[in-house]
């Protein structure tokens, strides 16, 4: 199943022979994906502080970069080209020390990660979230349904290896801080 509200303009398969060889990187670079609101942003902020890694925000450099190709109305977010930003973000992943945050994540090269976590969130926890940021319930409807069947972890499943693939809760604050001391101390150890 695809997740409805990522429409992708698939011009090509997942680049599997990408120019990204993992044993040239002196740093691992880390996925962090989940459903809209589950708190990727949060962790990726506070986790590229306590790090020095750079945090990519895929959805704010689609906009920046107009890595898209335009608005969906009916999915009320911009169509995301992914070979586009693919090309846009494969430099810097090329060093390591990246931290990629986007709700979906079979568009990457599956190399480029060294670590793939899935952030996941209660559903009525969810909802409420989305209702502060004046999402239309059309709109949260969909991602809480996403949410429940856990589509962004069957995608990461399905496009990573399972050792590397992590799914973490993300409801409170006291998870918060959890997940960030597990990524600070994994970094730590694999830099
Ligand atoms: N572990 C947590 N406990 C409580 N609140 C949280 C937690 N994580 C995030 N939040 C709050 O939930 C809201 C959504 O968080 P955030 O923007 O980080 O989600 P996101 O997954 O990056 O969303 P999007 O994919 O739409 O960018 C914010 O108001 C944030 O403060």
């Amino acid at each position: 199943m695809k997740f409805h509200t990522m429409p992708v303009i698939r011009s090509h398969e997942k680049r599997e022979n990408s120019l990204i060889n993992m044993s040239s990187r002196d740093k691992p670079n880390i996925m962090i994906t989940g459903t809209p609101g589950t708190g990727k942003t949060s962790l990726c902020e506070q986790l590229a502080r306590e790090t020095g890694f750079r945090h990519i925000n895929v959805g704010d450099w689609v906009k920046e970069k107009s890595l898209h190709s335009g608005w969906d109305d009916d999915f009320e977010c911009f169509v995301l080209d992914d070979d586009k930003v693919c090309d846009a973000l494969e430099e810097l992943v090329e060093e390591g020390g990246c931290i990629v945050d986007h709700h979906g994540c079979d568009m990457f090269p599956e190399r480029w990660f060294d670590l793939v976590i899935v952030l996941q969130t209660d559903n009525s926890t969810l909802f409420d979230r989305l209702q502060r940021r004046g999402y239309s319930q059309k709109k949260i409807q969909e991602n809480v349904e996403c949410e429940i069947m856990m589509v962004v972890a069957e995608e990461a499943r399905e496009s990573y290896k399972e050792e590397i693939v992590k799914l973490l809760p993300s409801n409170t604050s006291e998870d918060l801080e959890r997940n960030l001391q597990q990524l600070v101390d994994w970094i730590r150890a694999n830099t």
